[in-house]
């Protein structure tokens, strides 16, 4: 296993090029947020948002559509129940990120299921929260497509079958391989398996157990696959950020809030782009 280091950072980070436009860095679809959770797809967008996605649709219940926009207006709202709306959303996006809040109700299946039913080749499937816990539990199978799964162990042990106590490299790399899938495996140590790597993040903060942390770093692995080129240095790079900004909020915080993290991106990678 290869401990991450900040390398990572200006290996995927580079700076913008003056001829770019928000089309450059990439269009993104986030589901997820059903009435009761509204808050975790609106924390995931507004990660994407500012690690730089340069569209991102949040997609979720109208209940949610006036909290979305008064806390993230640069974020476009779509009704998740309107199925010709979601085709055509999930099918002009790169990267579609699906699960923070989505819930394990009917309406929330159908809504995985369409949305696995859709994806291509071409695009890249963020699977977080509640859709990992929907595919484990109905046995779902995932789309032969560029995948990114990033399950708490909990989530890891439904969908891979692998007790908490018996979460080892050896075992998780078993499964891994079986769901032809990155996986983020989030603990206070993150591991990252990849098809060719297993990494794991010497940073984080027990400052981050609260709520939300998570729904935050799928919108921001999201964010970093729709517009840094290696897919893997994408997913990395948002892994190994997310603590590092953690880390240094908790000098001087008991506990750190996941928007937090989001309102320091712009400045962290402003500071640690490549030149
Ligand atoms: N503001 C919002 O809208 C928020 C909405 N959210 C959304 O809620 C949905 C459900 O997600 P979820 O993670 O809260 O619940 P679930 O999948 O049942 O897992 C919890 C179970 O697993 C166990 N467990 C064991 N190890 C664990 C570990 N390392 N990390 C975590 N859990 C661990 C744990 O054990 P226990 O704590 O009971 O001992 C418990 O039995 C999802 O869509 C998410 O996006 C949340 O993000 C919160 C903010
Ligand atoms: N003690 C800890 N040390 C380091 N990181 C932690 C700690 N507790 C939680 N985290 C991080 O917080 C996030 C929790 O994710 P998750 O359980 O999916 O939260 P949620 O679904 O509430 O958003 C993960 O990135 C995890 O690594
Ligand atoms: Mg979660």
């Amino acid at each position: 296993m290869q401990t991450l280091t900040a390398e990572i950072l200006p290996q995927t980070i580079r700076q913008r090029p003056a001829d770019s436009y928000k089309g450059t860095y990439g269009r993104i679809v986030l589901i997820g947020g059903n009435q009761n959770f509204g808050g975790a797809i609106i924390m995931a967008s507004a990660a994407a948002v500012y690690a730089g996605a340069g569209l991102v649709t949040t997609l979720t219940d109208p209940s949610n559509q006036g909290s979305l926009h008064a806390r993230l207006p640069e974020a476009m709202f779509a009704d998740y129940h309107d199925d010709a709306l979601l085709t055509s959303l999930v099918t002009g996006a790169d990267v579609i990120v699906i699960g923070p809040g989505l819930g394990t109700d009917a309406p929330a299946l159908a809504t995985l299921k369409r949305v696995l039913a859709l994806v291509t080749p071409q695009q890249t499937l963020v699977v977080d929260g509640s859709a990992i816990t929907l595919v484990a539990e109905h046995r779902l199978t995932l789309p032969a497509v560029p995948l990114v799964l990033t399950p708490h162990q909990m989530e890891w042990q439904r969908i891979s079958g692998i007790r908490i106590a018996d979460q080892t490299e050896a075992a998780n790399r078993q499964a891994v391989d079986r769901l032809h899938a990155t996986v983020v495996l989030k603990s206070h140590r993150t591991e990252i398996y990849t098809a060719t790597g297993t990494y794991e993040n010497p940073l984080g903060t027990p400052a981050q157990a609260t709520g939300g942390m998570g729904d935050t770093l799928a919108g921001m692995v999201g964010g970093f696959l729709a517009q840094f080129s290696d897919p893997t240095h994408a997913v990395l790079a948002a892994v190994y950020s997310h603590s590092a900004i953690a880390e240094e909020l908790a000098q001087t915080q008991y506990v750190v809030l996941p928007h937090q993290i989001t309102e320091q991106l712009p400045a962290f990678m402003k500071a640690h782009e490549a030149h």
